[in-house]
């Protein structure tokens, strides 16, 4: 192991956190750093720099409303001009390199990048929808890394990201405090807010959903109830943990879809102490409250729903994150698996772990790391295996715990971009697991 790992690893393995999603959250690594009953005193304690980063209008309704206030030893306006990098494989909505394809795809994972590529640069844009300059719409990263993001970090203007870890531990360092995810966990972090991030693992691999629209809340229970689905107390917000480093800091910012770059002579990642609500979050998927049918009919996946980003139409997400967690299928007289279906929304699936209850698992199959693509109103459903076996199974009580997988379910289309329509791990023949479906039509 690297002493880089070792030391992330060590560093991962005690944070302290603050619970509750939405909550008004507040820290100080050092006593005394939070100013008592103002926000912007004449003078900031111990000599710190007030600073209010804002995730909504001024004026939006209380609901929506976000902001943080951060008290850092020197103000983020201090820099010099930024500049165009290299995207990379990076790529920003509007997405126009392709035309929405209505076919079913699905890609094997990502080959394994060069040495030395760290998350950002480990960033591969699939596609998406919207508008980053509208803040509409949502982009779907994948991304592989092999080093820590060192003297560099990033922050993304055009949306929150997140984060889906599938292989490999992430610690996350960003202007409020120290996060770890890893595999079953995501995280969460908000449109502009600097990060870098480092690894627990040789190799870390996973997904992004780069959400450009209104932020994620959780959903609505309606006549669930007070309780269930992802409980809010489950999401941990970092405490606060500063850097007070004089070095040259490549900082990265994704603007309107193009990266920007300048070099600071300081660490960003210098908040002493915060308080808002415009924070990051980590939550752990496995303690996502499934709940389900328990008595016949396979509900819909919105009862999955972990977080949602809504739209201006009640009810209609810009992007919902979906989770098909460990559960029990004891429908009656049913079909269990996904059923047959054409969808107004486009779906995108991923694999954490293990095998999904609607595809065949194995090489060639929907495997973790790879990914699916279903756009608006394309036919698709349990291939023909599933089929064939969901149809004659003895209905007994089933758990299904071998695998973990999840969907961004969103309003529109996604369009790819050309280096996923075009790529060697896109999968030639993804039709085909709809093939054999035999007519028994006996009238
Ligand atoms: O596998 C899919 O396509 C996702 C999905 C899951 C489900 O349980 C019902 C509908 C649906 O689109
Ligand atoms: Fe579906």
């Amino acid at each position: 192991m690297t002493h880089d790992i070792e030391h992330a690893r060590k560093t991962a393995g005690d944070l302290d956190h603050s619970s509750g999603f939405g909550n008004e959250h507040s820290s100080e690594a050092v006593p005394g750093a939070l100013p008592v009953g103002r926000n912007a005193p004449q003078r900031a304690p111990l000599g710190l720099y007030a600073e209010q980063l804002s995730g909504s209008a001024f004026t939006e309704p209380r609901a929506h409303n976000r902001r943080s206030w951060l008290y850092r030893i020197r103000p983020s306006a201090a820099h010099p001009p930024f500049a165009r990098i290299d995207n990379g494989s990076l790529r920003g909505a509007p997405f126009t390199e392709t035309v929405p394809d209505p076919n079913r795809l699905r890609w094997n994972p990502l080959p394994e990048p060069a040495p030395g590529t760290d998350f950002l640069a480990g960033l591969w844009t699939l596609g998406g929808n919207g508008d980053a300059t509208r803040r509409t719409g949502m982009a779907i990263h994948l991304y592989y890394a092999n080093s820590p993001m060192t003297d560099r970090v990033f922050s993304d203007a055009d949306g929150e990201l997140l984060i889906v870890p599938e292989h490999g531990g992430l610690l996350i360092r960003t202007e409020l405090g120290l996060l770890a995810a890893r595999p079953g966990e995501v995280a969460l972090i908000p449109r502009g807010m600097r990060f870098r991030v480092e690894l627990l693992d040789t190799t870390a691999r996973g997904y992004v959903c780069e959400n450009h629209g209104r932020p994620f809340v959780l959903p609505d229970l309606g006549p669930i109830g007070a309780n269930g689905l992802a409980n809010a107390r489950d999401f941990r917000a970092p405490v606060a943990a500063y850097e007070d480093i004089e070095r040259p800091t490549q900082v990265v910012n994704k603007f309107c879809g193009n990266l920007w770059a300048a070099t600071y002579d300081h660490s960003p990642l210098d908040v002493v102490a915060w308080h808002g609500n415009h924070v990051p979050y980590v939550y752990d998927l496995r303690r996502f409250n499934v709940i389900g049918t328990i008595s016949y009919d396979h509900p819909d996946p919105s009862i999955f729903t972990v977080l949602t980003s809504p739209s201006e139409t009640p009810g209609l997400a810009g992007v919902d994150f979906v989770v098909f967690a460990p559960r029990w299928l004891v429908g009656e007289d049913t079909f269990r698996p996904p059923y047959f279906h054409r969808n107004v929304m486009s779906e995108y699936m991923g694999l954490i772990e293990g095998a999904y209850d609607a595809k065949t698992a194995g090489k060639g199959g929907f495997v973790p790391g790879g990914g699916s693509l279903h756009n608006m109103m394309s036919a698709h459903g349990p291939d023909r295996e599933t089929f064939d076996r969901a149809s004659a199974a003895e209905l007994k009580p089933q758990k299904i715990d071998d695998g973990l997988a999840f969907m961004f379910e969103t309003r529109w289309p996604v369009t790819a971009t050309a280096q996923a329509a075009g790529a060697a791990h896109l999968q030639r023949g993804y039709d085909n697991v709809w093939q054999g479906l035999e007519r028994h039509f006996r009238p």
